[in-house]
């Protein structure tokens, strides 16, 4: 069984402890469920902020423990000053160290659009997605049938919710695109065997539909290859771990937004 599908069969008994404990009744009460979220699009073409989807993430599955020495609070606030677009928080715990809470924690302190950083495998987590303060929520293509990508699309969008939809090649690009899809993701880092190459933001970027904004994901370390990905068309750059393997990761991504 490779890692991604070691985290789907993991995040369905993850699910059905979740439903048995909060009703949708009881997400639907919760504070933050009705706010109106944030846009991504809104966010991510305004002149005024870098493009730059920053991430908090303390381990991965990958790189191991990264930084569990700083807050949610601390970090997410400094990516906002440091002219974010939109801030990404993994809440999957057992894989990547994260929790729903360190959501709802940066929903607190920031007003920039949050997504929910996790395996959605079920509507049940995009109401919850909400319910914890999210803004945004992302659909894995290569875990999603395109009738689940449908469905949760469209039930995100009637929500308020912006989709983020993560592709890492063709096919899973072709098969997936929905009308209700806010923006496409190329992910750089295969998620099944880890392999990382920014090539493939090159080569999908001409085959993603202009109505969508493109974002490129996964390691992506300096500003020159943020140039190149602007030059093939590229609206956002979502980058989590050449800035939390600082000790002070919304400082790291200041000074890194000035070479910009
Ligand atoms: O730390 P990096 O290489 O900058 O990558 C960030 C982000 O793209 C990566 O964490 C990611 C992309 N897609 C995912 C899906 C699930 C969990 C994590 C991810």
């Amino acid at each position: 069984m490779n890692i991604l599908d070691k985290i789907v069969a993991h995040k369905k008994i993850e699910v059905e402890a979740a439903k048995a404990r909060f009703s949708y009744t009881q997400l639907e009460e919760s504070e933050f469920f009705a706010r109106q979220p944030y846009s991504l699009n809104q966010f991510l073409l305004d002149p005024a902020r870098s493009g730059i989807i920053a991430e908090f993430k303390r381990k991965s599955p990958s790189k191991g423990i990264i930084n569990d020495q700083v807050s949610v609070e601390d970090v997410t606030t400094g990516y906002n000053a440091a002219g974010a677009s939109a801030i990404s928080v993994l809440t999957d715990r057992n894989f990547f160290m994260g929790r729903k809470l360190d959501l709802t924690k940066a929903r607190k302190v920031n007003d920039i659009p949050l997504l929910r950083k996790d395996f959605m495998i079920d509507e049940y987590q995009i109401v919850e997605a909400k319910a914890i303060g999210a803004d945004i929520i992302l659909l894995i293509a290569a875990i999603l049938t395109p009738a689940q990508i449908k469905q949760f699309a469209g039930m995100a969008k009637s929500l308020g919710l912006s989709v983020l939809l993560e592709v890492h090649n063709l096919e899973e690009l072709q098969r997936s695109i929905d009308p209700n899809l806010s923006a496409i993701g190329v992910n750089n880092r295969n998620l099944a065997d880890f392999t990382v190459s920014v090539e493939t933001s090159f080569q999908l970027a001409q085959h993603i539909p202009d109505e969508f904004t493109k974002i490129s994901e996964s390691a992506i370390s300096n500003t020159q290859v943020i140039k190149e990905l602007k030059q093939a068309g590229y609206n956002g750059f979502l980058i989590g771990e050449n800035f939390m393997k600082q000790e002070n990761p919304g400082q790291a991504m200041a000074d890194f937004v000035k070479g910009l």
